[in-house]
């Protein structure tokens, strides 16, 4: 088999992981980076890439979201997460099929791709359906089955089972974009026989967890009323918490339970846009960072953002600690870019492939335009422009594992106006079903 080359020619290379910028070119050979230099032979090269005028950036990594819930946008707003979930969500959930989650999935996949995302952690229901998506879409993507029980032995074994298959069917998948982890929904859906066997089968099957943790004060109260200790005091108190456990919201947090994530090296997905929306509260996130605790950037579902845009949920992460803490210094450009590239890789375990732009990482790479008015003069720190100043509509080329998904703003694995199509017909009969 021949090798299949890319050059990315004449650009500016932005690596998150050192904050060196090159100006230069990079060659991709196959799915990985082969070549980093400040100039490259082209006359070998299956296909160039101008990149004058552009950043190029690992792609980003979106560590938390539900990418069927695309779906549910704009369906219901301007609620808390308990009404939003109890009275709205899980009513439109229940008459979920396989086609409407493959649908949804698309729908968002068309989103991440357009706005620079290469990489998504998703936990959700019909995970084959959105597996098949990230599959035909070139996407890479973590998935896992929300799992809830709420105390019912027959559930339990139910939600297991499910979850067990989709990592037995899906984990490798799609020439190894798809790793498979395990869901428990949150502390206050899931048992504790649910958690306990959860952290065995994740030593099991050597894969990480996912977990929505710590999210609003009404969550707090409960656990304490029902374990006498905090979300994370709970968690650690059964042997559950670990390096491979990532934990979705993290908002709520008193001294021992940062202390607690710590010592257990637990990864943390901050979601600021929808827990600004579902009014939960602000994460401490520059504290979390200053504690050396790994925390990777989320979007949470269409529905409590309402985008998928990882541009525009970093800029609103370095925001809300800033105003937060009266500090300006807070959450730097190059802290938040950081936070959607290399952290949020170390965050999925992810870290060896991607995340950040090395000779023999995989090739997940997107190109920014800086000739845009929002975007123009550059003249500040390129961190500063793409943080503070983009947003995803500035992303010119996706590429994910070496094949490009979006080159010049146009997709080539997705039928947009189809998926659209689709996607507005499913929620339409979603809404009839519920009436
Ligand atoms: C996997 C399950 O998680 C739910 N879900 C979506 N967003 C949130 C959130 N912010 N907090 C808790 N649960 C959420 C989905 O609606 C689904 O029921
Ligand atoms: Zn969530």
């Amino acid at each position: 088999m021949t090798d299949n080359t890319i050059l990315i020619k004449d650009t500016l290379i932005l690596n998150p992981s050192d904050f060196k910028e090159i100006k230069g070119s990079l060659l991709i050979k196959n799915d990985k980076i082969a070549e980093i230099d400040t100039d490259i032979d082209e006359s070998n090269v299956d296909k160039v890439i101008d990149g004058k005028g552009k950043i190029l950036l690992p792609g980003f990594v979106n560590t938390h979201t539900h990418l069927s819930m695309t779906l549910f946008r704009g369906l219901a707003d301007d609620l808390s997460l308990d009404s939003w979930l109890n009275d709205n969500i899980w009513p439109m959930e229940a008459n979920l099929t396989s086609e409407y989650c493959y649908i949804g999935a698309l729908l968002g996949a068309i989103e991440l791709i357009k706005s620079g995302t290469t990489t998504f952690s998703d936990m959700y229901f019909y995970m084959e359906d959105v597996a098949k998506a990230v599959e035909e879409s070139g996407i890479r993507a973590v998935l896992s089955y929300g799992m809830i029980d709420f105390g019912d032995d027959e559930k339990r074994e139910h939600e297991i089972k499910e979850n067990i298959a989709l990592f037995e069917k899906c984990n490798g998948m799609a020439d190894g974009r798809i790793k498979v982890f395990f869901g428990p929904h949150s502390p206050y859906t899931a048992s504790k026989d649910l958690l306990e066997d959860v952290r065995w089968l994740a030593n099991e099957y050597n894969t990480g967890i996912h977990i929505h943790v710590s999210e609003t004060q009404k969550e707090i109260n409960d656990s304490l009323e029902a374990h006498d200790l905090r979300p994370f005091e709970y968690l650690d108190s059964i042997g559950f918490l670990g390096p491979d456990v990532v934990a979705a919201h993290s908002v709520w947090l008193s001294h021992n339970e940062i202390e607690i994530i710590k010592r257990n090296n637990v990864k943390i997905s901050h979601n600021p846009c929808s827990n600004m929306k579902l009014a939960s509260g602000i994460a401490p996130i520059q504290d979390l960072i200053t504690n050396d605790i790994c925390v990777g950037i989320g979007t949470d579902g269409a529905s409590s953002n309402n985008n998928l845009d990882l541009i525009e949920e970093l800029r609103t992460a370095s925001l809300l600690q800033k105003v937060n803490l009266l500090n300006p210094k807070a959450l730097t450009s190059n802290e938040a870019l950081a936070m959607g590239t290399i952290r949020g890789a170390e965050v999925l375990g992810l870290e060896q492939e991607i995340g950040s732009i090395e000779v023999g990482k995989k090739a997940d790479l997107i190109l920014i335009d800086t000739n845009n008015a929002n975007m123009v003069p550059d003249s500040s720190a390129t961190s500063s422009n793409i943080i503070y100043s983009a947003n995803g509509y500035n992303v010119d080329t996706t590429i994910c594992n070496g094949k490009i998904l979006m080159e010049n703003k146009k997709l080539t694995t997705l039928d947009e106006e189809e998926i659209y199509k689709k996607a507005r017909k499913a929620i339409e009969e979603l809404k009839e079903a519920r009436k």
